[in-house]
């Protein structure tokens, strides 16, 4: 009744409605634009320039009709900032849909990528209101993180084993459901993305929560309909003010707690079998030795509501939200550029998917053993999966942070951002910068070849031999190289996701040939973030 009611007065009143929201727009704009304190440069008082205003009728709303333009703008608008003013070391500002944004000039990257969480904080944990569509135990104590840096990577050579098993067992077993029949030449129509996914999660989640829950389709299932659920609820939540979140919040994450509650179902009798065994003082000898196992003693050691079976699910389902996404995708594009490349080889020419494949035959011949220690001299296959990685999977920005010290931050040249200013840097045009790499916007997949590094040059002291050599492995950041992040907050699960990924191509080339894509598919560009085509098909044809 009151919904028919309103919604009657709106359309009769359509010319009033919008001239009222246009004008308290315009006193929310007046008010916050005189009340907040401005990003500015503390010698000059300017504050920096805006990339992307309308050029027409600058009266009219100025910055609201900026933020709509910036749904398909924003890389245009940070390529122009970055010729005029990033390059030469100057700060712009943009404005999105998803509020204002600093960019610095890369040579501030270096004072700020370590800069402690009491002074800048990563932006990601508002972007995607971490609070409502996680909780708020995992927003006030990331301890997964140093679980995964430390404790993950440390374990990476005992975990191998099982990496390679679970990637053979769930190719086999999703293969035949996903792609079409064989036709009479033996190719196979297959959507690779969704290939990917589920392999890359069940594969994931061996190592995450062990052998027995990681074949659970309705768990993985779960596990993959939050992470994508995650996106929708947060981007929701940003077109609102932050003072509407606590209730909108509730809310609108209604659809990923009743995920949440299917997913804690399965994990439930597991995690409480691991909770007793560890409250029975059974030798850590004889505890199950895996992710989920080091979060719930990490939880236990906390106590309280950290040692709860809701707490603890919640924890794991955001540790499988950063990594199964991030390494499908890449893993994807990976088979993506294998393919493409492939159409672009002269005739007589190794493409790059022999060039792969003996590789891999000569580095693990059959029966092919794969093993931590020698896939570091996947020379070629490392050297391919940095390259895609660089053009992939960034967007326009990278190390978006959060000022949120009291004072305020002033950087080394002058520029002051007050306390709940976002900065970052800037990405695309960066990597697509013709001084920083030669040819950038080219998959040169020997650009970053490091098997016969010693030797190439005259002058090859100790030193700058190992740090070049260094610059090319693909989990290595460096300055250039923003695909994981920077500092502090560059990514903990890269040494899994590299392993992994090294594993997952290496299988593929040797059990299935790829149909050369004759077009790379294109990626889907929205405000920053540059996503690729989930939904290309691909043809394959077994070799076994
Ligand atoms: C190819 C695969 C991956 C890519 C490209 C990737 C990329 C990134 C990037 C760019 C960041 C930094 C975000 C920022 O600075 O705002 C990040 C952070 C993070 N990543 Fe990854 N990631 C990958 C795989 C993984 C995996 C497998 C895991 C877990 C096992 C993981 C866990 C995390 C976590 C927990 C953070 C947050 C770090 C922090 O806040 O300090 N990632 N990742």
């Amino acid at each position: 009744m009151i919904v028919n009611t309103s919604v009657v007065f709106l359309q009769e009143h359509t010319t009033e409605v919008f001239l009222s929201c246009c004008a308290l727009y315009t006193v929310y704009s007046i008010i916050s634009t005189y009340t907040k304190p401005r990003v500015r440069n503390v010698a000059t008082g300017e504050t920096p320039p805006v990339i992307g205003l309308p050029k027409t009728y600058r009266w009219f709303f100025p910055k609201l009709r900026q933020r709509l333009k910036s749904f398909n703008h924003c890389f245009e608008w940070m390529a122009e900032g970055y010729q005029k003013y990033g390059k030469n070391g100057k700060p712009f500002m943009i404005h999105t849909i998803d509020g204002d944004m600093v960019i610095l000039p890369h040579n501030n990257l270096a004072e700020i990528k370590n800069l402690p969480p009491s002074v800048v904080d990563i932006r990601a944990l508002e972007t995607l209101a971490v609070r409502y569509t996680f909780d708020n135990l995992v927003a006030d104590d990331m301890f997964h993180i140093p679980i995964i840096r430390k404790d993950l990577t440390a374990k990476l050579a005992s975990v191998t084993p099982a990496i390679v098993e679970e990637l053979d067992l769930s190719f086999r077993h999703y293969i035949p459901k996903l792609a079409t029949k064989p036709d009479e030449k033996g190719w196979q129509t297959v959507t690779m993305y969704d290939l990917i996914l589920k392999v890359v999660a069940r594969t994931s989640h061996r190592v995450f929560i062990g052998e027995e829950l990681c074949r659970e389709e309705a768990y993985l299932d779960a596990s993959i309909q939050y992470a994508i659920g995650v996106f929708p609820c947060s981007m929701l939540l940003n077109c609102f003010p932050k003072w509407t979140w606590p209730v909108l919040g509730h809310v609108f994450s209604i659809p990923l707690k009743l995920i949440r509650r299917k997913a804690r179902k399965h994990l439930e009798p597991v995690i409480q079998k691991r909770i007793a065994l560890i409250r029975a003082n059974v030798p850590e000898s004889e505890r199950p030795n895996d992710l989920m196992q080091w979060l719930i003693e990490a939880s236990l050691v906390r106590g309280g509501e950290f040692a709860t079976v809701d707490a603890i699910t919640g924890r794991i389902l955001t540790v499988a939200f950063a990594a199964i996404h991030t390494t499908s995708l890449s893993g994807c594009n990976t088979l993506y550029d294998i393919a493409h490349l492939a159409t672009k080889t002269a005739p007589g020419e190794q493409t790059p998917e022999e060039m792969l494949r003996e590789e891999i035959m000569t580095v693990f011949p059959p029966p092919h053993e794969f093993n931590k220690r020698y896939m570091q001299k996947l020379y070629n296959m490392d050297a391919f999966l940095k390259e895609t990685v660089r053009l992939g999977l960034i967007g326009a920005i990278h190390s978006e942070r959060n000022v949120i010290a009291k004072g305020g931050l002033t950087t080394s040249q002058g520029i002051y951002l007050p306390q709940g200013v976002s900065f970052a840097f800037n990405a695309d045009s960066r990597v697509k910068d013709p001084e920083v790499y030669d040819r950038p916007g080219e998959h040169l997949y020997t650009r970053f070849y490091r098997g016969d590094m010693y030797g190439e040059e005259d002058e090859v002291t100790e030193k700058n031999e190992k740090d070049r050599k260094l610059d090319r492995y693909m989990v290595t950041v460096t300055e250039d190289y923003p695909a994981f992040g920077q500092g502090v907050h560059a990514c903990p699960g890269r040494f899994f996701a590299a392993n992994e990924l090294r594993i997952l191509i290496a299988w593929f080339l040797l059990h299935y040939d790829l149909k050369p894509l004759e077009e790379r598919p294109k990626s889907w560009r929205f405000v920053y973030l540059d996503i690729m085509n989930t939904e290309a098909k691909m043809q394959i044809r077994s070799r076994d």
